[in-house]
């Protein structure tokens, strides 16, 4: 049986878009059929696969599996993906809670909800200050942690496009100190309203952007006094305008793309 799907990115960071809230998918999605066509050399190739479901208490239910086929709580630039495919502000059930998207032209508005900080929430193995983490792992150190739905990482150095993060990334992101494991952001702040960002990415790797990663990264900066409560943040793949609000929600602009149409033979893959 063929499967249609939509093929997004947010800022380069790309998605495979399977929408079942009509039809059901002709089988299930397990980690090896996620794997097989998230695959860059033997598949269609993306960095997540979301799987859009009917919800009872919401527009829709929002699946994000990562490109090592885990099944994870959040995803800020498919959220905008899925934003401006259903083209009028929708709420979107996810695993790590509800959102709410709200399109604009080329690109779209999410309200990440409010995050968490506790050690517990993140989560961390043990018990311990998450605003300035008391560990490092060689050049990175002192982190801060943060849960945007997602489990965060996040280290502020002098120059962040210096810092070995293909090498650091995966060390960190298995590090036992990460029960769930941990995307991996390592940021500059270049002034109280900009803030450069690069990601290693759980169950992904390094990526053109990741949006929860910014989340993270622009809450965990705020915290620490390091910028104004409204951030730009620069991706390799582009800008996220992120704000964190008098009533702690974080809300994360820009734009999202539509890159192609295509279907597969779901049996070449499942
Ligand atoms: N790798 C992330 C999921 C995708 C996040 C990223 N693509 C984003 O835009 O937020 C995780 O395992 O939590």
């Amino acid at each position: 049986m063929r499967v249609s799907f939509v093929k997004m990115h947010g800022l380069g960071n790309d998605f495979i878009v399977l929408d079942a809230r009509e039809t059901a998918l002709p089988g299930v999605l397990d980690n090896a059929a996620v794997r097989a066509l998230a695959d860059r050399r033997e598949g269609i190739g993306c960095d997540q696969l979301i799987l859009l479901e009917s919800d009872e208490a919401a527009d829709c239910r929002m699946r994000i599996f990562n490109q090592d086929g885990g099944e994870v709580e959040a995803c800020g630039n498919a959220s905008r993906a899925v934003g401006l495919l259903l083209g009028k502000p929708a709420r979107i059930a996810t695993a790590g809670g509800i959102i709410e998207t709200r399109p604009d032209g080329d690109a779209c508005s999410v309200d990440m909800g409010v995050p968490r900080f506790g050690w517990d929430a993140i989560p961390l193995a043990y018990a311990m200050d998450t605003l300035t983490m008391p560990l490092g792992w060689e050049e990175l150190e002192q982190p801060a942690a943060v849960n945007v739905g997602n489990p965060h990482v996040v280290f502020f150095v002098e120059d962040n496009d210096a810092t070995r993060l293909d090498t650091l990334g995966p060390i960190i992101e298995q590090d036992e100190l990460f029960p769930e494991r941990v995307n991996v952001n390592v940021a500059t702040v270049e002034n109280r309203s900009t803030i450069r960002l690069r990601v290693w990415e759980r169950g992904a790797g390094l990526t053109r952007a990741c949006g929860t990663g910014a989340c993270a990264t622009a809450v965990a900066a705020m915290r620490r006094g390091l910028t104004e409560r409204e951030v730009t943040v620069h991706l390799p793949g582009g800008p996220l305008t992120i704000l964190w609000d008098e009533d702690e929600r974080i809300t994360m602009s820009g734009p999202a793309t539509e890159s192609f149409r295509g279907s597969f033979e779901w049996s070449d893959y499942a």
